[in-house]
């Protein structure tokens, strides 16, 4: 069956429909550029209300596994492909990605020219799109408050461990909570509307989760946030590193057309090094809004100059604007989960730099 989908300034794109649509499936569009990690990108929480284009020709050939999940269930709005495997070759798979597709209701094209495209929103932006049988024009109004729909409802406390962290629920995704445990946490979920019920539970830390959407939906929220920062050993993951960045009096700005892949370079300036990680966000803390602020930048991408990660110059709290907890993707940044360990354990500390 023919499918189309269709940019806001009206190019359009021609492939075949995993359906027969009653109306258009529009989102904001998006691309991925990574070979592997369409299970992760599909059912990550910041992916929310998208749809994602796979640059990568062949999507699927290793299948989807039961386990293999950043939420309970798929975020994104469709996805575009130029090949959907049928086929599952791993030892882990559970189903292929084009039956997961199917059971889990997930609209998309395949056929399509993904670099074509890709290149279409490189030089016009990330913009909406419409997904349909026929070519159909995106509603204009940008969608807002994606984090509302995925920060649960409750508190919920996950494992045993030594260590008690919260995880401040901005939409986290699985893999964050697991390297946590794994790094001998108790970890406390708390919605971001709670902010004020950490206090009483006296966390040895916090960690910011990702999330979806513009970081200025919670401003609402970040006078509590800052005075919880004041008193606690603090850790930023994407769209947290931006709230903790605003929460002090910095700004976000929309990049372009985002960075979106498992390959990206970030250089720390406290030592030079250059290392490889996995990237999904559209919004950047604006390097020179940081002037004025507490904080100043530790981490940098090495092909834009974007900030990719905050420090706090007299309290124990940093940030990153990528994954470390890499899923998917290199794991060339968990070190920072490590140093968050080291740093909340370690007592009496005052400075972070
Ligand atoms: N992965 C994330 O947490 C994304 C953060 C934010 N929604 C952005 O797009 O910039």
């Amino acid at each position: 069956m023919k499918g189309v989908i269709q940019l806001e300034d009206g190019q359009f794109f021609e492939g075949h429909a995993s359906g027969e649509w009653a109306s258009p499936v529009e989102g904001e569009v998006v691309f991925y550029t990574g070979m592997t990690g369409y299970q992760e990108v599909l059912t990550d929480p910041s992916y929310r209300g998208q749809i994602v284009v796979f640059t990568y020709p062949l999507i699927g050939n290793y299948g989807v596994s039961d386990s293999g999940s950043e939420s309970e269930k798929p975020q994104v709005k469709g996805a575009i492909m130029w090949q959907c495997s049928d086929e599952d070759s791993h030892y882990q798979a559970d189903q292929s990605l084009a039956a997961y597709m199917e059971e889990m209701d997930i609209p998309y094209l395949t056929n399509i020219d993904t670099r074509e495209i890709t290149k279409a929103i490189r030089t016009k932006g990330t913009c909406r799109a419409s997904i349909a049988n026929t070519p159909s024009a995106p509603a204009p109004l940008e969608a807002a408050g994606q984090v509302f729909e995925v920060s649960k409802e409750t508190i919920e406390v996950h494992g045993d461990g030594g260590t008690h962290l919260v995880l401040i629920d901005f939409g986290w995704k699985q893999s964050i909570l697991d390297k946590l445990l794994a790094g001998g946490a108790k970890v406390t979920t708390v919605p971001f509307r709670s902010i004020a019920d950490i206090h009483g539970m006296k966390p040895d830390g916090i960690v910011l989760s990702n999330g979806p959407g513009d970081p200025k939906d919670v401003t609402g929220h970040l006078g509590e946030l800052k005075a919880l920062l004041d008193e606690y050993p603090a850790f930023g993951i994407c769209y947290g590193h931006q709230v903790i960045s605003l929460a002090y009096g910095a700004d976000t700005e929309k990049l372009p057309f985002g960075h979106r892949g498992a390959n990206h370079p970030v250089k720390d300036l406290k030592d030079g090094h250059v290392f490889i990680t996995s990237q999904n966000h559209n919004y950047v803390v604006t390097g020179e809004s940081l002037e004025d602020t507490p904080l100043e930048a530790r981490l940098v991408h090495v092909n834009d100059g974007s900030v990719e990660g905050v420090v706090h110059k007299e309290k124990p709290i940093f940030s990153a604007q990528f994954h470390p907890e890499a899923n998917p993707g290199p794991e060339d940044a968990e070190w920072m989960i490590d140093e968050f360990f080291t740093m909340v354990q370690k007592v009496g500390v005052t400075t972070y730099v």
